[in-house]
C-alpha cells in the first residue's frame, strides 16, 4: 500500500531540546532558515503536527511567501498545505489559530477522540476517527488514499517524531541544530526513550544557513517483516536504480540488487552482466562480495528490483538458492518475474519453501521495468 513521502521538520538546540519551557515559542530557526522552511512547506500536499504543539505554540503553519501560494495554485494545486492534527483526547481549543488560517483542516483522532473534537470544533475541520488506538500506518494510509497526500511534512513535535521514526515509517529528517543552550530537563526534547534502528542513518545534506545548521538524514534500517518500512522502499528505490547500469542485452534482464544488515550497513550490491561477466546477475554479483561467514547475514534484506530468478541455464544455482545458502531471510522486491525468458518462474515460491519472507511492493514496478521495457513490449 503506497503511503506518503514522510519528511519530519524540527529546529533543535545544542543539547537537544524543541523548546524551552517559558510561554512563548522558541525561536531556534534563524530568519533565513524560517524561509528554507516557509519553501518546504510549499512544496508539500500537507503538514502534520502533534495536539501538544498547537497547545504550546498556537501555531498558524502558514506559507507566508505570496510568490510560493501563486506558484503553487499556478500548478493546479490549493494555495496551502493541508494542515493535518493529531490527538487522542479530542481536546483542541476552536480558537486556536491553526482553525482559522490557511487551508483546509483535518483531524486524525480515536473513537472517542473525534466524538469530543467533533464537539469542540463543529464545522471548523474535517475530523477522522481511526479506531480504538491511533495507528500511525493506518492515518498514513488515510492521507494518502482519501486526501491525496504524496507528500508529508511533519513539523512535530517530540512525541510525533519520536513515533513515525520508531515505527520506520518517516522518509527523511530534516534538523537545524541552533546555536543555543536550554538546559532544562522539563524542557521537551527532539526524541525521547523508544525503539530506534540500531545502526547509522544516512547523512544525505548539510548546509550553513546563517548561525544555524541544517543537516538532512535517511533512516537506513530494513523492516523486520512483511511490512515495509520507509527504509526498505529508499533501498528498493536504489536497487532499482542500479538497474539501469547493466549494460543493454536482447537476452537477459536488468536487474539491480542491494544487500542490507539489519542496522542498515550496506554489505554490497550488483547489477546484471557487471564486470564484463555476460551472465552473472544482480544478487549473484552482490552475494559473491560478502564473506560467507559474515554474521550479519542472517539478519540482512536482499533488495532486488525484479524477484530473484528460481532457475537457471547458465549457472549451477539460481538465485533464489543463493540468497538461501547466504543465510538471509528476508527479500523485498519489485517486480514479479514475468514468462519472457522462463515459463512459470517462481523465485518467490522457492525462496518462501526456503523459510524467507518476501516483500513486493508494486509501485517500485514501474521504475523495476523501465530498464527492461524492449523485452516486456
Ligand atoms: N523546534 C521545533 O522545530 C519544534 C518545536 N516544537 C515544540 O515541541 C513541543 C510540543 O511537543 P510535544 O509535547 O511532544 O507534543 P506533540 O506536538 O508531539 O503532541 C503530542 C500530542 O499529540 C497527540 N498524539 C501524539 N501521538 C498520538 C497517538 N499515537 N495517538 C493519538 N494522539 C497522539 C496527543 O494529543 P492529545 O494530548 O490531545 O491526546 C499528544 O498529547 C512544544 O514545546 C513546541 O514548541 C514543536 C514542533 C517543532
Ligand atoms: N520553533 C521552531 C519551529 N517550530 C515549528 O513551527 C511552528 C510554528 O510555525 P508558524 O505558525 O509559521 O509560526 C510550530 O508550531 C512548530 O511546529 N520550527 C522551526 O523550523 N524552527 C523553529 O525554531
Amino acid at each position: 500500500m503506497p503511503l506518503p513521502y514522510v519528511l519530519l521538520s524540527a529546529a533543535v538546540s545544542l543539547d537537544g531540546y524543541l523548546d524551552d519551557t517559558g510561554p512563548d515559542r522558541l525561536l531556534l530557526s534563524s530568519p533565513a532558515d524560517f524561509d528554507r522552511v516557509d519553501a518546504v512547506r510549499a512544496s508539500v500536499d500537507a503538514i502534520l503536527i502533534g495536539a501538544g504543539t498547537i497547545r504550546a505554540d498556537n501555531p498558524r503553519l502558514l506559507v507566508n511567501s505570496a510568490e510560493r501560494r501563486a506558484a503553487r495554485v499556478a500548478s493546479g494545486r490549493p494555495a496551502y498545505p493541508l494542515k493535518v492534527t493529531v490527538t487522542a483526547t479530542g481536546d483542541l481549543d476552536p480558537g486556536a489559530h491553526f482553525w482559522h488560517t490557511g487551508g483546509e483542516k483535518l483531524v486524525c483522532t480515536t473513537d472517542k477522540g473525534a466524538e469530543v473534537a467533533s464537539r469542540l470544533l463543529g464545522d471548523t475541520a474535517d475530523v477522522v476517527a481511526l479506531g480504538a488506538d491511533l495507528d500511525w500506518r493506518a492515518l498514513l494510509e488515510h492521507l494518502h488514499d482519501v486526501r491525496g497526500v504524496e507528500r508529508l511534512m511533519v513539523e512535530g513535535g517530540g512525541r510525533v517524531h519520536t513515533q513515525l521514526l520508531t515505527q520506520g515509517l518517516a522518509d527523511e529528517l530534516q534538523l537545524v541544530l541552533a546555536p543555543l543552550l536550554v538546559g532544562d530537563p522539563a524542557a521537551p526534547r527532539l526524541f525521547g526513550p523508544g525503539e530506534y534502528q540500531g545502526g547509522r542513518l544516512r547523512l544525505v545534506e548539510t548546509r550553513r544557513i546563517e548561525d544555524v545548521v541544517l543537516m538532512r538524514y535517511e533512516p537506513t534500517a530494513p523492516g523486520a517483516g512483511p511490512v515495509p518500512t520507509a527504509a526498505d522502499r529508499r533501498w528498493l528505490r536504489t536497487a532499482c536504480e542500479l538497474a539501469a547500469q547493466c549494460p543493454p542485452s536482447e537476452t537477459a534482464f536488468s536487474v539491480g540488487a542491494v544487500v542490507v544488515a539489519a542496522d542498515g550497513t550496506e554489505l554490497a550490491r550488483g547489477h546484471s552482466r557487471e564486470g564484463g561477466d555476460p551472465v552473472v546477475h544482480a544478487e549473484e554479483a552482490a552475494l559473491a562480495r560478502i564473506d560467507p561467514a559474515d554474521p550479519a547475514l542472517p539478519g540482512a534484506t536482499v533488495y532486488s528490483s525484479l524477484e530473484p530468478c528460481a532457475r537457471r541455464a547458465s549457472r549451477p544455482a539460481p538465485c533464489a538458492e543463493l540468497i538461501l545458502r547466504s543465510g538471509a531471510r528476508r527479500v523485498v522486491t519489485a517486480w514479479r518475474e514475468p514468462d519472457t525468458f522462463v515459463a512459470g518462474a517462481d523465485g518467490t515460491g522457492v525462496l518462501r519453501d526456503g523459510g524467507a519472507e518476501v516483500v513486493v511492493l508494486p509501485e517500485f514496478e514501474a521504475l523495476a521495468k523501465a530498464p527492461n521495457a524492449h523485452l516486456t513490449a
